[in-house]
């Protein structure tokens, strides 16, 4: 589980743009298309700004990306809280990118016809295949939830790689988010965490004992697909070893 620790936050999101690129190529070359899942909240805001920018915008063919959202707040499209449009205004709009390379939640629906429609539009996009990710980006919480997966909620003990809605108490908001089933089918996941609050969260996930009830992110081991943490020092700092 590939390790990438940085002085600095730059040096962390240049690290995963350069991955990003990379792992865009591979799937452009070896299947015509490259499908990410991107991940919300503000940590992933730089990452998707540094792609849309000068410095990289040229070395991806975008016309052959198809994006998909890891979770999504239940809030309209035009909430601040939305990560659809966290992600339209830093990196979708930016690189113009087609509306039918989006695939965004229905959050006008009820929760839980939502996450039905997105697992519905999900297996479409992937039919007759499993749905298998390129890439699926995730952030952490300091309380070591990952995409909308937080601790002592029901959808850690799902087995069914689709999308559910959660309740969650802590955030009191229904979330939609991937289960651990889905992420885990994916070919490659990059967690990008910075900043010294986060330290904890990364080493109760990565050293801490084995309870995904209480460390959710721990549920994040892909099947048959790489697992790579970008990490600034401060994240990093409480890590042994
Ligand atoms: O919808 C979300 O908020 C994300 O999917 C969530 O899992 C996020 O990655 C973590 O909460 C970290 O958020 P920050 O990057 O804002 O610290």
């Amino acid at each position: 589980m590939p390790l990438h620790i940085h002085p600095t936050i730059e040096a962390t999101l240049h690290d995963l743009a350069d991955y990003f690129v990379g792992k865009a190529r591979e799937a452009i070359t070896a299947r015509g298309r490259f499908v990410v899942a991107l991940s919300g909240g503000s940590s992933p805001k730089k990452l998707y700004e540094l792609l849309a920018s000068s410095s990289y915008r040229d070395q991806i063919a975008w016309p052959e990306v198809y994006f998909f959202f890891g979770d999504e707040r239940n809030v309209p499209r035009t909430d601040p809280q939305s990560n659809y449009l966290m992600a339209k205004t830093a990196l979708l709009a930016p690189l113009g990118i087609a509306d039918d390379h989006i695939f965004a939640f229905r959050t006008e629906l009820a929760p839980t016809a939502a996450a039905a429609a997105y697992t519905t539009e999900i297996n479409a996009f992937f039919s007759p295949k499993p749905a298998r990710f390129d890439l699926v980006l995730l952030g952490l919480g300091d309380n070591s939830h990952t995409a909308s997966l937080f601790p002592h909620t029901e959808v850690l003990r799902a087995t069914t790689a689709e999308v559910q809605a959660v309740f969650v108490p802590e955030v009191d908001m229904y979330r939609l988010t991937f289960t651990a089933p889905l992420i885990n089918q994916a070919r490659a996941v990059a967690f990008l965490v910075f900043g010294a609050d986060k330290a904890a969260a990364v080493r109760r996930v990565r050293q801490g004992p084995r309870n995904a009830e209480e460390f959710p992110a721990q549920l994040i081991m892909p099947s048959a697909g790489e697992r790579r943490w970008f990490l600034d020092a401060p994240a990093a700092a409480d890590l042994a070893g």
